[in-house]
């Protein structure tokens, strides 16, 4: 566990990095044109640059200040994970800098970090990247059952350094009643079924919205890609009310603060927000989802499975890319994007690629980005859209894409001209886009709209028809 100064000081922490486990995170993105990886020297630095630049965003936001930044090139020391004379430097950059934390880009076995953190001048904490990224998502655990998540998270985190730590006469005996092994799987086990039993309550929320004809659109990709923001956007202020407060008559757990500000941090969705919007009069729900982090520990993808799924149950997912990312770095999260998408079922006609912060590039870097993502994106997806969230450009388009990809019916209802027909023709307007309306001895309404929708409309229909018979 890490040691924190006080609950206002942030810990001052010392980054530590082995630059091979960076072309180990990037191989792809080091593949040039000739197919060569390991690509040029430019490319070696972005990618350190890219590296270093995301284990301190993730050290601030854990709360904490990065005060110096340690790297070694070459391979790992089995022992110390760094070779000696570094982990000297880095014990005299500690006492130096006077911080109190080591992170470490990578993750530690139990004697590696036994052994860097016992280098370290006393009272330093050491935590390795995973550590770290736990931590993270505590802090930002704000229901019930996300809190439930972290923490299967972290004692799935635990069980392996726990068991590899365990002296022999111990290993013997783990599987015993009140050992700390089996405490552990027995929380394990417990936390899985208690998650198990209880169904998500936003979904729960999500479906009845479903019933109630609403489209559900999700926006997935990188943390930081602008998620948040286009769900702001998109949002229907006037609804925004409405739709949470029903959400939280129905949600126990939810107590996250829905209209948080967006901020400059990684993680800042931990779980999902729904916002009701309306896109050419269409009632839709729009949903942000857990931000894809590159090398997200393996249990904390499968703890928030749940939340990555949502992506699986929506009628349409926006995936939101950082355009403004360096091309490797840009090619390679697209791809591991559309990875995550694949693995959640999401069928690809159903993604609707937007290329966000678009303001912070020129047209040349826009138009390659886009020739990027076009390359990429399998053929039954949308043509990606250009965007700047930040600045409303195109998001009209976004807009009309999504329309475009909802599941829609045509509708022709027919009813007798009485008083009800009225109140159907005012629904319909309501609910659908009419196309037109003939008023005869009978009512004709030619609508568009979602197929649920029409359902419901085609029953009232059939029940004036048969009142008026
Ligand atoms: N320049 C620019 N910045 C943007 C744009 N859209 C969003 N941002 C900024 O990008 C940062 C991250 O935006 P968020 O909406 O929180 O990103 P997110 O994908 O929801 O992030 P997570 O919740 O961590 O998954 C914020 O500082 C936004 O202001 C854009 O179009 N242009």
């Amino acid at each position: 566990m890490s040691r924190s100064r006080t609950h206002n000081t942030p810990n001052r922490t010392v980054v530590a990095s082995r630059l091979d486990a960076a072309a180990k995170s990037n191989e792809t993105d080091d593949t040039d044109q000739t197919g060569q990886v390991g690509g040029t020297d430019q490319t070696d630095q972005t990618n350190q640059t890219d590296q270093t630049d995301e284990i301190a965003a993730l050290v601030r936001a854990a709360g904490d200040e990065v005060v110096a930044t340690i790297t070694q090139a070459g391979r790992e020391n089995p022992g110390s994970y760094l070779g000696h004379g570094k982990v000297d430097e880095l014990a005299e950059t500690v006492a130096a800098t006077d911080a109190n934390r080591v992170v470490v880009d990578d993750e530690l076995t139990p004697s590696q970090h036994h052994t860097l953190e016992s280098a370290m001048p006393a009272d330093t904490a050491v935590l390795d990247r995973h550590r770290l990224v736990l931590e993270i998502f505590e802090a930002g655990a704000g229901s019930r059952r996300a809190k439930l998540q972290v923490e299967l998270a972290q004692l799935r985190y635990d069980l392996p350094r726990l068991i590899e730590s365990a002296d022999e006469g111990l290993l013997n005996k783990q599987t015993e009643k009140g050992s700390p092994v089996y405490d552990v799987r027995d929380r394990i086990d417990r936390l899985e079924r208690k998650l198990e039993e209880r169904p998500e309550p936003a979904a729960r929320f999500r479906e009845r919205r479903r019933e109630e004809g609403f489209d559900l659109v999700t926006c997935a990709g990188y943390t930081n890609a602008g998620k948040s923001t286009l769900l702001h956007r998109l949002a229907d202020e006037l609804s925004i009310s409405d739709a949470n407060s029903s959400s939280k008559s129905n949600d126990d757990s939810s107590d996250k603060d829905a209209t948080a500000a967006v901020r400059d941090r990684l993680f800042e969705t931990l779980e999902t927000t729904t916002r009701r919007a309306t896109i050419d009069g269409r009632p839709v729900l729009v949903t942000d989802t857990v931000g894809f982090v590159d090398d997200l520990p393996h249990d904390l993808v499968e703890s928030f499975s749940a939340t990555l799924s949502e992506a699986g149950a929506a009628d349409v997912v926006v995936l939101v890319v950082d355009a403004s990312d360096p091309e490797s770095r840009f090619r390679a999260r697209l791809e591991v994007a559309l990875d995550v998408l694949d693995a959640q079922t999401v069928a690809d006609d159903r993604i609707v690629p937007a290329l966000n912060k678009v303001d912070c590039l020129s047209a040349d870097e826009s138009a390659r980005r886009l020739t990027i993502a076009a390359a990429h994106l399998p053929d039954a997806a949308a043509d990606p859209i250009p965007v700047s969230v930040l600045e409303g450009t195109n998001l009209s388009r976004l807009c009309e894409t999504i329309l475009e990809r909802l599941p829609t019916e045509t509708a022709n209802l027919r009813v007798p001209n009485c008083d009800d027909a009225m109140a159907l023709v005012s629904r319909a307007y309501d609910r659908t886009s009419v196309e037109t309306v003939d008023y005869d001895d009978t009512v004709t309404i030619r609508c568009r709209g979602p197929p649920r929708i029409l359902e419901q409309l085609r029953a009232r229909a059939d029940r004036i028809t048969a009142e008026h018979r």
